[in-house]
């Protein structure tokens, strides 16, 4: 039997399966690959063992891929797929993020079991989140509500609402929408009231540095809009994110030979909030990046940080 000439890493939560899978059949498509070419390599990571407690207290965003990228190293798989959001800053050396997929919607949904929309929640109503940038943007406009934590995959996080845990959670339209879900939600939040996470909505394809191979299959998949507009999110996510425990949401846009940003930091609890507008040119997009973001820390002040972090 012939092995697959290409490897695929995932996790193995059904959002991670379809992004692979989006991703082998993108790579079948654009190098018109036979079935048995393009292989899925299913693994667990840390992050998926640990449920019961916030990812922010138990260590943050590289524990959902380090075993994943210790495989790549490895050679035992050839790329790997990820939600861009859940990419560390820094990655370990001799890999890098070769290629972004076409960005899905970028918009947080919300979801309501008893209300429709998050202004119609009545006082003291609960919501299901163990996402820092979620909770501390709706303490922002609703101090009354109760904000529980809230972990686990999408479809776990859906079934805890059904059951009345919460009467409300959000979830990433993308995410639901890439599994079919898009029909639970039953708002979209705006941006400007209700901004995503640095990378929401775009699947990451991370490889070794230097492969000739992989970078040429991946090269046709890599959507130069995205890759420029993730390149300016992480660059702002870099410059600040310290500990992880700050409350960041960003988002950057290119249209044409323009990039337009926005940035926005927050205490836990929503009191204060700090946000920026930038645009540049497209070769510009990190410094643009970094630069909001050293804009941001000086106007919030060092007193920001000393509260909680
Ligand atoms: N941290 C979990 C995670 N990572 C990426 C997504 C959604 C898909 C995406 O943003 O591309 C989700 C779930 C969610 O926030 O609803």
């Amino acid at each position: 039997m012939q092995t697959a000439s290409l490897k695929i890493g995932t996790r193995g939560s059904p959002l991670a399966l379809a992004q692979a899978q989006e991703t082998r059949r993108r790579l079948m498509d654009a190098h018109r690959l036979g079935d048995d070419a393009v292989e899925i390599v299913v693994m667990s990571t840390a992050g998926d063992r640990i449920q019961d407690r916030p990812l922010s207290e138990v260590g943050g965003k590289g524990l959902f891929t380090l075993e994943i990228e210790d495989a790549l190293r490895d050679g035992r798989i050839d790329i790997a797929v990820h939600s861009s959001k859940d990419m560390p800053t820094v990655l370990p050396e001799g890999l890098h993020l070769a290629a972004f997929l076409e960005r899905e919607d970028p918009r947080d949904a919300f979801i309501g079991r008893s209300v429709k929309r998050l202004a119609d929640l009545p006082e003291g109503a609960t919501v299901g989140s163990s996402s820092l940038r979620r909770q501390a943007l709706i303490r922002r406009v609703r101090p009354d509500i109760t904000v529980v934590n809230f972990r686990g995959n999408v479809e776990t996080r859906l079934r805890k609402l059904e059951e009345g845990q919460v009467d409300a959670t959000f979830l990433a339209y993308a995410g639901l929408k890439r599994l079919g879900l898009a029909h639970v939600v039953t708002e979209l939040l705006e941006p400007a009231f209700f901004p995503p996470a640095p990378g929401q909505g775009a699947i990451a394809i991370e490889s070794r540095i230097g492969d000739a191979r992989i970078d040429a299959l991946l090269g046709p998949l890599d959507h130069r809009e995205t890759h420029i507009a993730l390149i300016c999110e992480r660059s702002f996510l870099a410059r600040l994110d310290g500990s992880c425990r700050t409350p960041i949401a960003a988002l950057a846009n290119v249209s044409g030979d323009r990039i337009s940003f926005s940035g926005m930091i927050l205490t836990p609890d929503g009191r204060e909030a700090h946000e920026i507008k930038s645009e540049g040119s497209l070769a510009d997009a990190a410094a643009l990046g970094r630069d909001a973001a050293e804009r941001l820390l000086a106007q919030a002040g060092p007193e920001f940080f000393s509260d909680w972090t």
